[in-house]
């Protein structure tokens, strides 16, 4: 069984923390840094406003990306062996790859392969704060946080709920500790979730399961959230 994550959302709204987290405490798996597809400095173009477009997904490689998910797809085993995972026999049948990153639900080619799409979410306030903390290869200039960086959140996000994308909304100002056992529950939900799937159909004294829908469990739609806080 192969399960692909997704913890998107704000920039500085805990992705990177959450990710680390859940990556230290499932078994067989494999992460993916949308950060590290950023496309070298002098190609990220500059807009109108003067500042360099580091949130746009232009300025990402994202066919590379989609090309290392599906080198995952291919093979996990491989893959965490290539990538320094080590590779629990006993659970060896189940694979958990999660990708994390500001942008993760905006690149068509990669939006139907998550299994779970997490979104987490801050406030403006607390979000400029964290970020003036935050020290980045390159360094924000001024204004950058309410000339770009916060205007593109909103277009982007604004996007995804008007293409339907179904994400499960996290609130990224509960603790660290709170984020990690609501998500991983969850995760580990999905898991027996699918496994309940793939077990052969029930003997006929049994009462009937509902019918999957035959995608298999990597490729469900994550179900829609309950509510949605509000934080744009
Ligand atoms: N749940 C949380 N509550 C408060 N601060 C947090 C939380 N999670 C992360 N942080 C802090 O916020 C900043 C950004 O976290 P990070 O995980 O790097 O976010 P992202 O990857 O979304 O940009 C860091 O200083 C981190 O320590
Ligand atoms: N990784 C880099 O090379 C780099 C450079 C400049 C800005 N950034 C910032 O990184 C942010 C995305 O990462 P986080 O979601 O971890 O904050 C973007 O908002 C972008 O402005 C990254
Ligand atoms: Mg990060």
């Amino acid at each position: 069984m192969k399960l692909i994550v997704g913890i998107g959302g704000v920039t500085n709204g805990g992705k990177t923390t959450l990710t680390d987290s859940l990556l230290r405490a499932l078994a067989n798996c494999c992460v993916i840094h949308q950060d590290d597809f950023y496309k070298p400095q002098d190609q990220i173009a500059v807009g109108e406003d003067g500042f360099k477009q580091w949130d746009v997904l232009e300025s990402l490689d994202m066919a590379a990306m989609l090309d290392t998910v599906q080198a995952w797809l291919s093979s996990p085993q491989k893959f965490a062996r290539a990538h320094g995972v080590g590779v629990q026999p006993e659970a060896s049948d189940t694979h958990i790859l999660l990708l994390e990153g500001f942008l993760l639900y905006s690149y068509k080619p990669l939006v139907d392969l998550y299994s779970r799409r997490y979104f987490l979410t801050i406030p403006y306030e607390e979000c400029k704060w964290r970020r003036s903390t935050r020290n980045y290869t390159v360094p924000d200039p001024p204004g950058l946080f309410d000339g770009h960086v916060w205007p593109m959140y909103r277009k982007y996000r604004q996007e995804m709920e008007a293409n339907g994308v179904e994400v499960v909304y996290l609130d990224g100002m509960k603790s660290r500790e709170e984020l990690f056992r609501e998500v991983l529950e969850d995760i580990q939900n999905s898991l027996l979730n699918c496994s309940q799937e793939e077990l052969p159909a029930p003997a006929p004294a049994c009462p009937a399961r509902p019918q999957g829908r035959g995608h298999g469990c990597g490729h469900r739609t994550a179900r829609p959230a309950a509510s949605q806080p509000d934080t744009v």
